[in-house]
């Protein structure tokens, strides 16, 4: 199963509108992938606060209109990172998309856990509350997650027990912590004996370097793929026997100690 990450630059001096035609003619690009994957809130930046509200589309809006278009072109699934998502109440959401090879709308998540703390997405947007896999025909189970879910390993259970064998996360994840993204992507493929692959956007934005290094790890936690800071497409040929083979052959997951009591508050 081929995969192909678009880690594409999110520079200010760049329309949206721009932005999402250069993202259909990449995707157009890879035909021959079945799996193709943009990072989160692309056609914005993840921390362009002050344009979500004017960015801010339904899942059914421009984004997905050229991402649609582009995945059917190149037969492709397309996960389609993230945009800025105004629900019918108002609220907005950090909402992923995922997209068929025929162009239909096959699964949303909306991101979880809202980073930020006090500002930014974490006081601007709603939570997610919903765990979302997708099985790809013939291919592998992937589940959802959006870059600061990288840092809730209880997430990633969850998607392991519904189902999941490939954790896609797309994110805008800063340079400065770098170390922390790849770290994380590895732990998160090791503990769930899963294939991560974790796509990360380029460039600077609201004064905030991103880091790149968009990475592909295998069951085993090796890295397959990793890409340098700028703005870069990696492909890489995943196995899907390799999931069973390796909870197969060292079956962590089947010693897992579910149902102990917990204790009466959680100690912080
Ligand atoms: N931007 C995010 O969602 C997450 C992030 O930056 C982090 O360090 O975590």
């Amino acid at each position: 199963m081929r995969a192909s990450l678009l880690q594409i630059a999110v520079d200010p001096d760049e329309t949206a509108d721009s932005r999402r035609r250069r993202a259909a003619s990449l995707v157009r690009e890879q035909a021959g992938s079945e799996l193709v994957i943009l990072p989160e809130l692309w056609p914005v930046g993840a921390f362009a606060y002050q344009q979500f509200e004017q960015e801010a589309e339904q899942p059914t809006g421009p984004t997905f209109e050229a991402m649609a278009e582009a995945a059917k072109d190149a037969e492709v699934w397309l996960h389609a990172g993230s945009v800025v998502e105004k629900a019918d109440d108002g609220t907005l959401y950090n909402t992923a998309l995922v997209i068929s090879p025929t162009g239909e709308l096959a699964a949303v998540y909306r991101k979880i856990h809202r980073f930020g703390f006090d500002k930014g997405e974490a006081v601007m947007m709603g939570a997610g509350e919903d765990l979302v896999t997708v099985p790809l025909p013939g291919a592998l189970t992937i589940g959802l997650a959006t870059c600061y879910d990288l840092r809730f390993p209880e997430l990633f259970r969850g998607l392991v027990d519904a189902g999941a064998q490939a954790l896609v996360i797309p994110a805008g994840w800063p340079a400065r912590r770098r170390e922390h993204w790849t770290l994380l992507a590895r732990a998160r493929a090791v503990e769930n004996q899963a294939y991560v692959l974790a796509c990360g956007t380029a460039g600077t934005h609201a004064g905030v370097e991103q880091a790149g290094h968009s990475i592909v790890v295998d069951p085993w936690g090796e890295v397959l793929a990793e890409a340098g800071p700028g703005e870069e497409v990696v492909t890489v040929d995943l196995d899907p026997a390799k999931v069973t083979t390796t909870r197969d052959d060292f079956p962590a997951l089947k010693d897992r100690r579910l149902g102990l009591p917990a204790p009466a508050a959680p100690r912080l």
